[in-house]
């Protein structure tokens, strides 16, 4: 069997090319029927709890060359499940880079991006969000996969003028290589592991699988109205996520304190604790839901970097974890097998794979 998360696309392709090819943003002065997700600011909304602008409790930012850094880590992990880093050794000019040949990539007319298009049973290219099949409503936004280099789709967009794009997106993700196994390795020993033999296996694997996303989420004439991209939680282990300067991003902290903007920290990575971080854990870290909203007056643009373990991996929760008072919560699964988990069941995967 085909073990790599790609075979997870190919096995659960999207049939309904109304939930592949984005709208054309350029062209609409109005929001759409199909992208409203709320008739009124006080109807009854997918919106709640609402959003809590004045929480005395932002996200945390945590910086790297903190000596308290692993308790740090521990306590984001798992009172948040999200925290922001800085110090991490990515310089802000690479990361401006990669911004800079993202807003160059999704500035393109329509017609051209629906050259790179994704195809139905595919996992790199041009599209709508992959959870869109989710929702009765379209998100306010578009995205472009990359896994490894995106040669192919990038000379669908550029002929001759993709040399910078690849080699920008191919250093970038090997930077976000290093710091995702930094983050790792940091959160197994915030579980008070001693990180055996067994577990580097995939804790500094030659062969990890990683996909970058690049968001745009497109100036929008009734951003109150729409989503950017719905609440979900990442697949991954851990994404790191660079949000240049605007905002968008928020976590659901609790229910009773509600959506929690994360304000933009300039040069700093937001690192999301993902569902297969959360299995390793046990339960102990969280995996936070987010989702993105959208504004009026700036096309705001992200970049996710999913990182995750090697295909035939087997994910579990780690054995100095358990004991007689602490029994295994999830079964062992790999990236894989949880992303067809996640195909069928969206945000209830993690309960459909509890033991
Ligand atoms: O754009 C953002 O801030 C969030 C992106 C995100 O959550 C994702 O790509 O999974
Ligand atoms: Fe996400």
């Amino acid at each position: 069997m085909n073990n790599s998360i790609s075979q997870s696309f190919k096995d659960h392709p999207i049939n309904n090319l109304n939930h592949i090819v984005p709208l054309d943003f350029q062209t609409v002065l109005k929001l759409p029927q199909s992208h409203t997700w709320r008739s009124t600011r006080t109807s009854l909304s997918p919106d709640y709890p609402p959003v809590n602008p004045c929480t005395k409790q932002p996200v945390p930012i945590i910086d790297l060359t903190n000596p308290h850094v692993t308790k740090l880590i521990r306590d984001a992990c798992e009172n948040w499940g999200m925290f922001q880093v800085t110090n991490h050794g990515i310089p802000l000019s690479l990361m401006k880079e990669v911004e800079g040949q993202t807003r160059r990539l999704f500035a393109l007319p329509s017609k051209q991006k629906l050259l790179a298009v994704r195809s139905p049973d595919g996992l790199t290219g041009y599209g709508l969000p992959r959870i869109s099949t989710f929702f009765v409503k379209m998100m306010w936004s578009e995205g472009f996969s990359i896994m490894g280099s995106p040669l192919d789709h990038a000379t669908q967009l550029w002929p001759h003028d993709h040399a910078k794009f690849c080699d920008v997106m191919e250093k970038y993700q090997k930077e976000m290589k290093v710091v995702a196994e930094r983050l790792m390795g940091l959160m197994l020993t915030s579980l008070d592991l001693e990180v055996a033999q067994e577990d580097l296996k995939w804790l500094k694997p030659k062969s990890p699988q990683a996909l970058l996303q690049l968001n745009s989420y497109p100036i929008c004439p009734d951003p109150d109205r729409t989503m950017g991209l719905a609440p979900h939680t990442d697949s991954s282990l851990l994404t790191l996520l660079y949000q240049s300067n605007t905002n968008g991003l928020q976590i659901l902290k609790d229910d009773s304190i509600g959506w929690v903007p994360v304000d933009p920290v300039n040069g700093a990575l937001v690192v999301n604790v993902g569902d297969l971080m959360h299995i390793v854990s046990n339960g102990r870290f969280k995996s936070a839901l987010h989702r993105a909203v959208v504004n009026k007056t700036r096309h705001r643009i992200s970049i996710a970097y999913f990182y995750g373990p090697p295909r035939e991996v087997k994910i579990s929760p780690l054995m100095k974890l358990i004991d007689y008072d602490h029994p295994p919560v999830y079964r062992a699964v790999t990236w894989k097998e949880y992303l067809d988990a996640k195909a069928v069941h969206f945000n209830r995967a993690l309960e459909m794979i509890k033991i």
